[in-house]
């Protein structure tokens, strides 16, 4: 920071303490009063300045956390016809040069870094072309080659290492007071690509990008936090670049101590705190939720977040797809192909598809049927992990099948979802089966990124002849199917994520309850346009992400509120409109 920041810091203060002792407007004032309330605030803003401002606490290496656009140069110090519009034009230029997207990861990375407003301006004007380089799937890249490209800290390591003393790192964060979301991961399993240790600190930071950018979130309100417990993947153990501990990952007893110790000084040093769980592996994902979900406003994206986003997308999708077939919404059969945390965690949620048309909690679950890496999953096959049991199927006592067309004739699937990071497993023949089956068949591959969606969406458009309702995890361009254009759904998290942790954090949420997940959902799924319906889309526009988190955002807050878990009581009194717009006047614009 510049002396000329730090005083014009101070001459504001002297403006206020004049305005507050009367100066200004001619009220007589109490003079020694005057001075030692000077002297005061002279002192509080050279500390303040001084040791808590991050630009010189962490020196140049260390974190950038204000959205400060440079400095106003003094002229002469730039060039003659440089303006901010034409500046813009020629960023997204120099972006668009870039030979590949990893290159113009990192070219966003910094321009993050060197003027923030610049960055989420962009983002917001170009959001179809820019997330799936600061997100999915070009973040997954990003995290594979972290500790390659790594040119700066961007969030918080916490390490077994610091167990017993966590609460000391954490305070280490230099804005504790404007902390209001984190996106935490141990980087066990990132996306589809596994175990990817401290280099999984890519996931977080490109989540947060998207609060910022989907929700308004002020960009110093965000804290990407990687937690290191070790990596079981031996090619980073061996890498000399690698920055993470050079350790296996710890057992689960240990792993839970910490955990116990992380949430509760998380929550008592940052007391605003939205916790959001990211891309922990499966067991690990179920565990901790269930463990701190009562006691701590916190959720996991793959879990909530994932199955809210299909939930939404699916209610879209079966509308249609009844429509053609003539069957009640509350016969659709639901076949999931993949039962990690992610596919497990989709089929809960989907069973509010059919309780909130009316089928008992036991016949919802009936609707649903698990496809494993050993096929079909039935109480009688053997043992099996725990998350499982649920959906396991009761009614089926034949040899255990593995080919999935033969379990598709089996359960005549309405609709197939994909979260097995199997590519190619919906090859051409499962959808054409499919197609079969169904007059409109709903087909899900959202395993990510990309190389590792089930099918492309070229693929499902040729195989069903144009028929199919299609939504992804990752990104796929549209496709020309007789005469028309054909858009594919993007089943993704980002959708939800924004929306729901910026309802949690205006109401001060206790804890995010299931209801409003499930509101998140509702939300997302009645925030279509005509125009987007008539499309055939099953999913809105993601240009319009910051109108669809306001939405959403109202509904969770009106859910939470009849939960009675906000701590915001004030919005209450507020009605529809008001809330909403209170919402939009919260967000941040760059
Ligand atoms: O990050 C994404 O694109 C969606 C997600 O949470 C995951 O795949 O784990
Ligand atoms: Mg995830």
């Amino acid at each position: 920071m510049s002396h000329v920041v730090y005083w014009r810091i101070i001459s504001r203060k002297l403006v206020g303490l004049l305005c507050r002792h009367r100066i200004l407007n001619g009220t007589l004032y109490p003079r020694p009063r005057l001075a030692l309330d000077l002297l005061f605030a002279l002192i509080k803003t050279t500390i303040m300045t001084i040791v808590l401002n991050p630009y010189w606490s962490n020196g140049f290496q260390g974190l950038r956390l204000a959205p400060q656009p440079p400095a106003q140069p003094k002229h002469g110090l730039v060039p003659p016809m440089f303006g901010p519009s034409i500046h813009e034009e020629r960023t997204l230029a120099q972006l668009r040069s870039k030979q590949n997207n990893l290159e113009k990861y990192i070219f966003l990375s910094a321009l993050k870094e060197q003027d923030a407003p610049l960055f989420y301006r962009l983002c917001l004007k170009y959001m179809s072309e820019i997330t799936p380089l600061i997100y999915t799937p070009t973040v997954g890249d990003a995290c594979q080659q972290w500790s390659h490209i790594y040119r700066r800290p961007e969030g918080m390591y916490v390490s077994i290492k610091d167990k017993g003393n966590i609460r000391a790192i954490l305070e280490n964060w230099p804005k504790p007071a404007d902390a209001r979301i984190s996106v935490v991961t141990d980087g066990s399993r990132i996306l589809g690509l596994g175990d990817l240790g401290v280099n999984g600190m890519g996931i977080s930071v490109g989540k947060l990008s998207l609060y910022v950018a989907g929700a308004g979130i002020r960009p110093e309100s965000t804290i990407p936090i990687c937690l290191d417990l070790g990596t079981n993947t031996q090619t980073y153990l061996d890498d000399p670049l690698y920055l993470g501990l050079r350790q296996k990952r710890v057992s689960e007893k240990e792993m839970t101590e910490f955990m116990d110790e992380f949430m509760y000084e998380i929550s008592r040093t940052f007391p605003k705190l939205l916790v959001q769980f990211e891309d922990f592996s499966t067991d690990r994902a179920f565990l901790y939720l269930d463990r701190y979900r009562k006691q701590y406003p916190v959720f996991n994206d793959d879990i909530q977040g994932t199955g809210a986003v299909v939930l939404s997308g699916f209610m879209n999708a079966a509308k249609l797809s009844s429509e053609a077939s003539g069957l009640p919404l509350t016969s659709h059969r639901i076949l999931f192909f993949g039962a990690g945390s992610a596919g497990v965690g989709v089929g809960m949620q989907l069973m509010s598809f059919f309780t909130l048309q009316g089928l008992p909690e036991q016949d919802a679950r009936e609707r649903i049927w698990l496809v494993d890496s050993q096929g079909l999953v039935f109480d009688t096959r053997g043992p099996m992990a725990e998350h499982k049991k649920y959906f396991s199927r009761r009614d089926y006592n034949g040899p255990p099948i593995k080919d999935l067309l033969e379990i598709l004739q089996l359960v005549k699937p309405t609709a197939l979802i994909g979260l097995s990071t199997t590519s190619n497993a919906f090859y051409p023949e499962v959808i054409s089966t499919m197609a079969v089956l169904n007059p409109r068949p709903i087909i899900f591959p959202l395993s990510n990124p990309v190389r590792l969606s089930e099918c492309t969406f070229e693929d499902a458009v040729k195989h069903s002849d144009g028929n199919v309702l299609f939504a992804s995890g990752s990104p796929f361009p549209d496709t020309p199917h007789g005469g028309k254009t054909l858009y594919p759904g993007q089943g993704n998290n980002m959708y939800i994520f924004p929306g729901l942790g910026f309802a949690a954090i205006l109401a001060r949420v206790s804890s995010v309850t299931d209801s409003m997940v499930e509101a998140s959902s509702l939300g997302l799924a009645n925030s279509l346009t005509t125009e987007e319906r008539s499309l055939g889309m099953l999913y809105p526009s993601i240009s319009r992400i910051r109108e669809i988190s306001a939405f959403i955002a109202k509904e969770v807050i009106r859910t939470a509120q009849k939960e009675g878990v906000d701590r915001s009581t004030g919005l209450r009194a507020m009605n529809d409109a008001e809330l909403l717009a209170f919402i939009d006047g919260k967000m941040w614009n760059p």
